[in-house]
């Protein structure tokens, strides 16, 4: 009777472990352009920035991609905008210079790659997958990172290209005025995207140009896994922005995992994490957490983020905290 029962139970289990790996997932991207103190002229930009790079990296998903695919095209497409902390368009240091953190991290085995301190290259987050997939090392910085670049065909811009008009006039009033809100990370933002595909794989990707005025070699939170960005089949995957100084120290990504693991839902999490850290630290930021289960989570302690996700065919999207709008696509 036992030996029955025991086999019904083995029979059960295989077949729920079966059914739960050939399911299909409704696929999820969401994706974050900075969270700051962020002026009311650039939210109408700014959001529209967030909506295309999720359009595009959804693409990916659509077509059966994957989760570490659709986090990196997201964040690319955000890169390349001017108006965003990370590629052309990043802040820029006490010298004038652009200098780039970056981070990506695949769900299905915990790999992750990432990069710090780079110059001159305009997609950081594709050197950290490069990273990821063709060293065996997580994580490059400087002089060595850029280097690796060469060696596997990236390319290498002349020095200063990803400097804009604005980053220079930001770092003018920087350098006379200081920083009158105590978060000058938020004018411009860094970007992020998290994912979840058809197969329940989970990705996240961040990428960032750091702090105005930061000192040349300072690395914040987004190149480091845990704080910046991290992802895990078994939960879900984050992707944060913020007080760099803070996120580190309160580990906040890997925080916010932890916390979904004893049971919380993504957006109790998240709000949670971002509410203790700036408690705590005085300091604000903002994070994006999708679970394994298809949850969203969004909050930021601090004026505003842009951010927006796809689920299915719905499109939602928003800046205030508290507050979002909906389109069918
Ligand atoms: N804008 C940002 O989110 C800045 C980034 N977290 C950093 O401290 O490098």
């Amino acid at each position: 009777m036992v030996l029955i029962q025991k086999l019904v139970y083995f029979l059960t289990d295989c077949r729920e472990k079966i059914h739960s790996h050939t399911k299909e997932m409704e696929s999820i991207l969401l994706v974050h352009g900075g969270a700051g103190n962020i002026r009311d002229s650039r939210v109408l930009p700014k959001t529209e920035i967030v909506k295309q790079a999720v359009k595009k990296g959804y693409e990916i998903l659509n077509k059966g991609g994957s989760a570490v695919d659709a986090v990196e095209e997201a964040v690319r497409i955000m890169e390349d905008n001017e108006y965003l902390n990370a590629g052309k368009g990043s802040v820029l240091n006490s010298n004038g210079e652009v200098e780039m953190d970056a981070s990506i991290m695949d769900g299905r085995d915990l790999n992750a790659g990432a990069v710090a301190v780079v110059k001159d290259i305009p997609h950081a987050i594709t050197l950290a997958r490069l990273v990821m997939e063709k060293t065996p090392h997580v994580f490059l910085a400087g002089a060595g990172a850029v280097e690796f670049a060469k060696t596997v065909g990236m390319p290498i811009l002349p020095p200063g290209s990803l400097v804009t008009k604005d980053a220079e006039e930001a770092l003018a009033n920087f350098r006379k005025y200081g920083d009158p809100q105590g978060d000058n990370y938020g004018e411009v933002g860094t970007v992020g995207a998290v994912a979840l595909d058809s197969k329940g794989h989970v990705a996240a990707a961040t990428s960032t140009g750091g702090t105005i005025g930061k000192m040349p070699g300072r690395v914040g939170d987004t190149p480091l896994l845990g704080s910046g960005t991290y992802a895990d089949d078994e939960v879900g995957a984050v992707s944060t922005t913020g007080h760099g100084e803070s996120i580190q120290k309160m580990c906040v990504a890997h925080t916010i995992i932890n916390e979904m693991k004893k049971g919380m839902n993504a957006q109790e999490a998240t709000n949670l994490v971002l509410k203790r850290m700036t408690e705590k630290l005085k300091n604000t930021a903002g994070a994006i957490t999708v679970s394994k289960k298809g949850e969203i989570g969004v909050g930021m302690t601090t004026r505003r983020m842009p951010w927006a996700y796809i689920k299915g065919n719905k499109l939602v999207y928003g800046i205030d905290p508290g507050s979002s709008q909906s389109e069918t696509l």
